[in-house]
């Protein structure tokens, strides 16, 4: 008789939908084995007034799925690749990346307005540094509010006339079957996405080669490839949520082609660039775009940041 697997989760309605969407395509691989959902509460459920930029912990959404894996009362945890600190804690690996979605952002207005279309002064909801920092670029003249909370809940303030925009992931709009509601697709040109959005990880024991087997079946390598190589940018740069950074790599053939920018707070200054290499040499292309950025002005970008950032 096979095992019962663990799979631990968050219990938002985002989280337990790409729960469902693992477990789905491992049950479709291995139908001896029982998935059992374990619903963990993060920080991040628990903390809902303030943005995450000012809370400035890493592994808010992960850290206690993290600890209930190495003390074993879970097999594998599920969570956004985007919320996964670029450094695992010792003795855990990311045993599967799941297919990517879409991993661009999309605005949901309230009026069917395109962002280029939005009045002078209109309000658009987000907390994120890096959509704020892109949007300042692009639109100086917008009232940038904060928002947090799950989609649904900005989806209602939304509605509610609490802004008259909002922007978010396309892959978390999707995966709750509400893509119906974005406006547009935001050009990579305007606004890139944090590292790895759209991706789903599967969290493991390093020391746990049965299940590293299990979810081994369900990896999707260029969809790895693409987040290995956007991780290892953000790495190069040391930026957590307290930095505006975006990217986004493909993968096309044997060519992975990634694309970065770091901005200051403000939004008045931006670097983007973007690099090419082999997929097999992934976090080096990352890491290589990194170091072009750094070295064309966005070093002193990020140093201003982190002498300016509270309890540095
Ligand atoms: N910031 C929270 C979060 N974490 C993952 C997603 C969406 C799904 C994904 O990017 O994989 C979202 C919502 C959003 O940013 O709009």
């Amino acid at each position: 008789m096979a095992r019962t697997v663990r799979v631990g989760t968050r219990g938002s309605t985002l989280a337990l939908a790409q729960t469902r969407i693992v477990i789905r395509e491992l049950a479709k691989r291995w139908p001896d084995y029982r998935f059992e959902v374990v619903k963990i509460k993060t920080t991040g459920d628990k903390i809902l007034d303030v943005a995450l930029a000012k809370i400035g912990d890493k592994g808010l959404f992960t850290k206690e799925l993290e600890v209930a894996l190495l003390k074993r009362e879970i097999d594998l945890a599920v969570h956004s690749m985007k919320d996964v600190p670029t450094v695992l804690p010792e003795g855990l690996v990311i045993g599967a990346v799941l297919p990517r979605e879409y991993p661009g952002d999309v605005l949901v207005s309230r009026t069917g307005k395109t962002l280029g279309e939005l009045p002078p002064g209109a309000r658009v909801g987000t907390s994120s540094l890096r959509r704020q920092a892109q949007l300042r670029y692009y639109r100086p003249d917008l009232a940038l509010i904060p928002v947090r909370g799950n989609l649904t809940t900005r989806l209602n303030k939304l509605k509610a006339g609490d802004f008259d925009a909002l922007v978010l992931a396309w892959a978390g709009l999707a995966r709750l079957g509400l893509e119906g509601s974005a406006t547009e697709r935001l050009p990579y040109t305007i606004c890139l996405p944090a590292v790895s959005q759209g991706a789903i990880g599967v969290e493991i024991r390093a020391d746990d080669p049965e299940i590293a087997r299990l979810v081994g079946a369900v990896d999707d390598a260029p969809s790895r490839a693409e987040v290995v190589a956007e991780r290892a940018f953000m790495r190069r740069l040391e930026g957590g949520c307290q930095v505006p950074i975006g990217a986004v790599a493909s993968v096309t053939g044997t060519v992975l082609t990634i694309e970065g920018m770091v901005a200051d707070l403000e939004g008045s200054r931006l670097y983007r660039d973007r690099m090419s290499g082999q997929v097999a040499h992934a976090a080096e292309t990352g890491v290589r775009l990194a170091e072009k950025l750094l070295s064309s002005g966005a070093g002193a970008v990020l140093s201003a940041i982190r002498e300016g950032a509270p309890g540095s």
